[in-house]
């Protein structure tokens, strides 16, 4: 007996017990094993301040009933019980609002014929490690939501970089560097399946006196005009227009037909026209407001090179011009 082993004698022992029992910051209880329940028969403060219910004479099932515990606490009771030997498990309970955590020990008190009368229970308040856990969760919430927010930022800014990459600064249509990139896929695709593609350069007329009449501010807004009617031209998804240089555009058309490049070639040049924007020193017949001149060059089953379609596309569009601008050439290659 430790009490012995201290050279305690039977006094000194229940004292001890006593002080332990009063002061100890862990709940402590027994209970009496009686008909299908279990009756309280003492509390210690500690234990009063997580549960008042626990009040002597009271029975455990309405304890649990009244305090809202789990029904896996009267179990674990049962379980002390049948197998005689001290039983351990976790309790949740809500303290003033709060969740606590506890680790629950019992141990069944037998008397001299080893029959089990009561129950002793005591209880580790463990909250501390919850509160951790819980912060930590949370920290861990608060982490993720600035990962995602983060992540989403890098998004956006990859998206805008991209387009900065790949759209023309004044007219926001694509610039030359994605033209010449989609120009180059175009071909050998073109090549490869003997595919026709087409290729329309659009030039705005006598854009340097536009300029000299109306002033650059003007020059620019004339040319975002441009390129806005000639991307509204219904285009399919590959096709690709571009500002190709200062006062010329593209127009990229894989898999098209020459008659359908003409077709485009032809509304491009209305749609320029309808614009209706003045321009008193056009030397274009007729046509006082701004006018463009169009070359188109057609590969139809493949077999050429950027080059040699680009250099097509130039002598239709000098053709154009010298045929009075204002008009579309072709050439079929
Ligand atoms: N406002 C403005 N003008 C530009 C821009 N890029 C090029 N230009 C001008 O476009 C003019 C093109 O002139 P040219 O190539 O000589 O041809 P043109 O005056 O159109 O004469 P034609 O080809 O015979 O119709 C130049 O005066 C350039 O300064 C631009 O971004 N904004």
């Amino acid at each position: 007996m430790p009490a012995d082993a201290l050279s305690f004698n039977e006094k000194q022992f229940r004292q001890l017990i006593d002080t332990l029992w009063s002061q100890t910051l862990n709940p402590m209880w027994v209970c009496k094993v009686v008909q299908d329940d279990f009756e309280m028969v003492s509390a210690n403060e500690a234990a009063f301040r997580v549960d008042a219910n626990q009040k002597p004479g009271v029975l455990l099932s309405d304890v649990v009933k009244k305090s809202g515990h789990d029904n896996s606490v009267l179990a674990g009771y049962f379980t002390c019980l049948e197998k005689g030997e001290v039983v351990e498990f976790e309790q949740r309970p809500f303290v003033h609002g709060k969740e606590m955590l506890f680790r629950t020990l019992l141990v069944p008190i037998k008397n001299s014929r080893g029959a089990i009368t009561h129950i002793w229970g005591t209880a580790y308040n463990l909250s501390d490690l919850l509160d951790a856990q819980l912060s930590l969760e949370q920290d861990k919430d608060a982490l993720q939501r600035k990962l995602t927010e983060r992540t989403q930022q890098l998004h956006a800014a990859r998206r805008t970089l991209e387009e900065l990459a790949t759209k023309d600064s004044l007219t926001q249509i694509a610039n030359r560097q994605f033209f010449d990139e989609n120009l180059t896929r175009a071909v050998l695709r073109a090549n490869r399946g003997k595919e026709p593609l087409a290729l329309i350069l659009i030039e705005a007329d006598y854009f340097k006196r536009f300029n000299q009449r109306y002033g650059m501010q003007a020059g620019d807004e004339s040319l975002q005009k441009i390129a806005q009617v000639i991307s509204q031209i219904d285009l399919r998804q590959d096709d690709v227009v571009a500002r190709f240089s200062g006062n010329t555009f593209a127009i990229l058309m894989p898999n098209c037909e020459a008659s359908d490049a003409e077709r485009i070639a032809k509304a491009a040049l209305q749609r320029v026209q309808e614009l209706k924007i003045p321009h008193e020193t056009s030397e274009v017949e007729g046509a006082k407001v701004m006018t463009v001149t169009i070359g188109v060059a057609v590969s139809p089953f493949g077999q050429i090179t950027s080059d040699s379609l680009f250099k097509e596309g130039g002598n239709a569009l000098d053709i154009a011009k010298a045929s009075g601008h204002n008009c579309v050439r072709m050439t079929v290659l």
